[in-house]
């Protein structure tokens, strides 16, 4: 085997199948369609400046914030390879304000696909790791145009998450509810080949990420954790903690699916209209999934990620997530602070999410 004996991703989403005799092999075409999507970035992400048009200009995207040519490209590539062969009832994306509606001549499926299509893209001017995250719900009616309450269940209910991390390697890392497991592109022959099986994300671990610049900002169950953390063996912890900040949510998830660490992107009151900075539905839930799967825990801090249920397709939401033992410990923190001791306009008896659980 030109693989060295390991599987492809067409092998493994064969092997898979196999073991759900009624499947109809639709999630599959699907995971390949989207890992198709993942190579094309990937080429365009490589090339850098050379693949940017050359008066490539920024607009502004529905969430409010800069959207690259890049960003739209990436959409672009999603929604091309996954719309046309029939596996799905419509898309909802990052960059896409409404749900996508299939254009007509094409068959209604039986899935909806979320994504981001490029995350971390404030880093590409950098030459930082960026990726694409995906997840797929099942759709409430199969062969019919997808509402946008349709995509609004939980994390629970996702039947695949994954990411394609564009870095030294190219990697995808994929669940579909049994297990975590990495493909590495093998660039000579342009095929995902399965290099980590049974991702395992470490129980314990000394190492944190938080963008600490909106520490004044955070509920005091953070800043108590994040304080504790470079007190070190000195404080109440008695160890040493090592901090990162990569400000690229997938590169941050491959590290701790890697090595184990916790992430916090925390419920804050920096803004009124975002109370957290991540995505639930096309963010915080499929990296949910993926932690999880590989033994970690993924949490608002008040409430397990995956059981949320969504309000809206765009919705914020803070985030937490890693090595079991450390996110316990601050879900712990966060429940011995009730929800309304937050001493914030937003988040007080009176704020504007005092009836808020998450
Ligand atoms: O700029 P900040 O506050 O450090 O935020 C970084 C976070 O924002 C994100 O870039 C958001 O994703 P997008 O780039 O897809 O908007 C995450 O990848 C990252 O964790
Ligand atoms: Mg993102
Ligand atoms: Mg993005």
């Amino acid at each position: 085997m030109p693989t060295g004996g390991r599987p492809t991703l067409t092998q493994f989403l064969i092997e898979q199948r196999r073991r759900h005799p009624g499947a109809t092999g639709d999630l599959n075409a699907l995971i390949t369609d989207v890992s198709l999507a993942c190579k094309a970035i990937a080429r365009k992400v490589a090339l850098g400046a050379l693949g940017a048009p050359i008066e490539g200009t920024a607009s502004i995207n529905v969430q409010g914030e800069e959207q690259k040519p890049l960003d739209i490209e990436s959409n672009e590539l999603f929604v091309r390879s996954a719309e046309w062969d029939g596996h799905v009832a419509g898309m909802v994306s990052e960059e896409m304000e409404e749900v996508y509606t299939l254009p007509p001549q094409y068959p209604r499926g039986k899935y909806l696909l979320l994504f981001d299509p490029l995350d971390g893209s404030s880093n590409i001017d950098v030459n930082v790791s960026v990726g694409s995250i995906f997840s797929v719900l099942r759709a409430a009616v199969p062969g019919q145009d997808a509402k946008a309450e349709d995509f609004l269940q939980p994390g629970t209910q996702q039947v695949c998450a994954g990411y394609a991390i564009y870095g030294p390697t190219t990697m995808l890392v994929l669940s579909m509810g049994d297990g975590t497991h990495a493909f590495t592109l093998e660039p000579s022959l342009g095929e995902w080949v399965l290099s980590h099986r049974g991702l395992k994300v470490p129980e314990k671990t000394r190492e944190f990420a938080i963008n600490a610049s909106n520490s004044r900002f955070w509920e005091p169950a953070v800043k108590r954790y994040v304080d504790e953390c470079p007190a070190g063996s000195t404080g109440p912890r008695g160890v040493d903690f090592n901090m990162r900040w990569i400000a690229s949510l997938v590169a941050e998830t491959h590290r701790i699916l890697m090595r184990g660490g916790v992430f916090m992107y925390p419920r804050d009151n920096k803004d009124a209209s975002k109370p957290g900075r991540l995505r639930l539905l096309y963010e915080a839930n499929p990296i949910g999934m993926l932690i999880e799967q590989a033994g970690g825990r993924a949490t608002t801090g008040h409430k397990r990620i995956l059981d949320v249920q969504p309000e809206s397709i765009h919705q914020r939401i803070g985030f937490i997530f890693g090595s079991a033992e450390e996110v316990s410990r601050i879900e712990s923190y966060h429940a011995e602070e009730p929800l309304d001791s937050y001493k914030s306009p937003l988040f007080g008896k009176r704020g504007l999410f005092a009836t808020t659980t998450i």
